[in-house]
């Protein structure tokens, strides 16, 4: 964005579309007096609801609303902030978006509609927020779950920015120690010893770790897992998908080939979002009833491939059915692609008395259930969240990033090559040094405080309009 962008105006309808019982059209800039002027004949009180009349440039009424002026700096984007709070109907809303264009227009401004994320941005451009703060907003209100509104907030309020400062702020401490020393090499080798350096880089590795452990409980509240029902057909994927929804999502039929198109639902597991995906039976082609079925075939194949978790399902009644063995073979030997680690057989069907059937495969986890019964989907459950590598959950996550545990993940890396240096007999302070310079570095990514401008551009180009 060139700078003058960065400094134009901006409006856009702030509450969502639809219909709603209010709705708000938000403007910042540089200076919105006249702009209030214009609109409303005065300039509201900073930061004090006024009541009256919307109206048109030629006086027209087009709702009688509630007006905020929120002078800069003391404003969600630091500029200058005015609310016209009126009904919330989408053609109001759109009257009172074109009126304030229009009255810009008439002021000679560049007064233009908002981007995605533009008013955070300015947020974070103005210093109200850091970058994993202004992440913060979009993830809650994208969040799918309460523990991953709860944990947003969290984030919003600056508790993990303020882990990340902290940490930062120690490697600099240590990294200026290391530092002042190379200006003295004749004390290199004492001052290891003196300042416990190394036992400071310790403690500081000790702390990132902590802090990526629970960055990575907080982006798994944000990305949730992604687990795909896979197997023959009839064998009772639409039903476990229902049964861990908890409703009548998909079609269950005694016909085999019931389901044709994908199915997805997003459900929750002590508040981790699980995204399952019921898809169609796997058959051998010439067996597909017809050319929708084949293409819903390829999808589910598709699903497999991206999902986080596959449970293959069996059909405990049919398990000594030949033909059904041979499918399931054909099906078996095509999920060898997928890391064991990401496979779970379920063997469906328990309350039919074929329970004792079930094989249990070397080395991959296998559950016996009931969808019709609810037989192990407890342990279903827990088998998920163990893979998804949730632990139970630790009060104050915040929600995170897959972009911050890779940050962290970086930033421990450079720690432990910085700690080689120190444990060697003559150690290199310079590269010790460095090490601890690009540590340091990838931590202030997180924060926004040393990111490339297209990382930027990338982030807030996601969040919704108005936001
Ligand atoms: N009507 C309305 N509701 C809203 C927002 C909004 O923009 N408009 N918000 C938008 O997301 C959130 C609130 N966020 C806000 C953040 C800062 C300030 C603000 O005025 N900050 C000043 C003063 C702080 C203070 O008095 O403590 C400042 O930072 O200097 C206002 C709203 C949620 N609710
Ligand atoms: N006894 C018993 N029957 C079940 C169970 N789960 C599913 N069924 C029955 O098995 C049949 C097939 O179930 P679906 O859930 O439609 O199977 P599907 O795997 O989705 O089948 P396709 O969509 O054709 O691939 C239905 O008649 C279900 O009622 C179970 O746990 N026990
Ligand atoms: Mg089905």
């Amino acid at each position: 964005m060139t700078l003058a962008r960065l400094h134009d105006p901006i409006v856009a309808i702030a509450t969502a579309p639809g219909r709603g019982a209010v709705g708000i059209v938000r403007v910042s800039g540089p200076d919105l007096k006249p702009l209030a002027q214009a609109l409303l004949g005065q300039v509201p009180a900073p930061r004090h609801a006024l009541y009256g009349p919307f109206r048109e440039a030629d006086g027209a009424l087009i709702d009688h609303g509630l007006a905020l002026y929120f002078p800069a700096p003391h404003s969600y984007t630091g500029e200058d902030v005015l609310e016209l709070q009126a009904h919330g109907g989408p053609v109001v809303l759109q009257l009172l978006l074109a009126r304030c264009l229009g009255a810009g227009a008439a002021l000679g401004w560049p007064l233009r509609l908002a981007e995605p994320g533009e008013f955070t941005q300015r947020a974070f451009l103005n210093d109200k927020l850091d970058l994993a703060q202004a992440e913060a907003v979009a993830d809650l209100i994208d969040a799918s779950t309460e523990a991953a509104a709860r944990s947003a907030t969290r984030s919003l309020a600056g508790a993990f920015s303020q882990e990340i400062e902290g940490l930062a702020e120690r490697i600099v401490t240590l990294r200026m120690l290391v530092e002042a020393t190379l200006d003295f090499p004749e004390e290199e080798i004492d001052f290891l010893e003196k300042a416990d350096a190394r036992g400071k880089l310790r403690a500081i590795q000790a702390a990132v770790d902590a802090v990526l452990g629970r960055a990575r409980q907080g982006a798994l509240l944000r990305e949730g897992l992604r687990v795909v029902l896979a197997g023959q057909p009839n064998v009772g994927k639409s039903s476990l998908l229902n049964a861990l929804a908890g409703a009548e999502l998909a079609i269950v039929t005694p016909i085999a080939g019931t389901t044709r198109d994908r199915v997805s639902e997003t459900i929750q597991i002590e508040g981790v979002p699980i995204h399952i995906t019921d898809t169609a039976g796997l058959r051998d082609d010439a067996a597909a009833s017809d050319e929708v079925e084949r293409i819903g075939m390829a999808r589910s194949w598709e699903s497999i491939a991206s999902a986080d978790a596959v449970l293959f399902l069996h059909d405990l009644t049919r398990l000594q059915d030949p033909a059904y063995q041979a499918a399931d073979a054909v099906i078996a030997q095509k999920l060898q692609a997928v890391d064991p680690a990401r496979r779970i057989q379920v063997f469906n069907k328990a309350d039919s008395g074929t329970e004792a059937l079930a094989t249990h495969p070397e080395g991959e986890a296998a559950l016996v259930i009931s969808a019709r019964t609810g037989q192990g989907l407890e342990a279903l459950r827990r088998l998920l969240l163990e893979r998804a590598g949730w632990q139970a959950a630790p009060e104050g996550v915040y929600i995170a990033r897959t972009r911050h545990v890779q940050a962290l993940r970086e930033a421990a890396e450079h720690l432990a090559l910085a700690a080689e240096h120190a444990d060697q007999a003559d150690a290199a302070l310079d590269l010790l040094a460095e090490e601890l310079r690009l540590a340091h570095e990838a931590l202030q990514q997180i924060t926004g405080r040393f990111s490339a401008d297209d990382l930027l551009g990338e982030i807030f180009s996601r969040f919704c309009i108005g936001k």
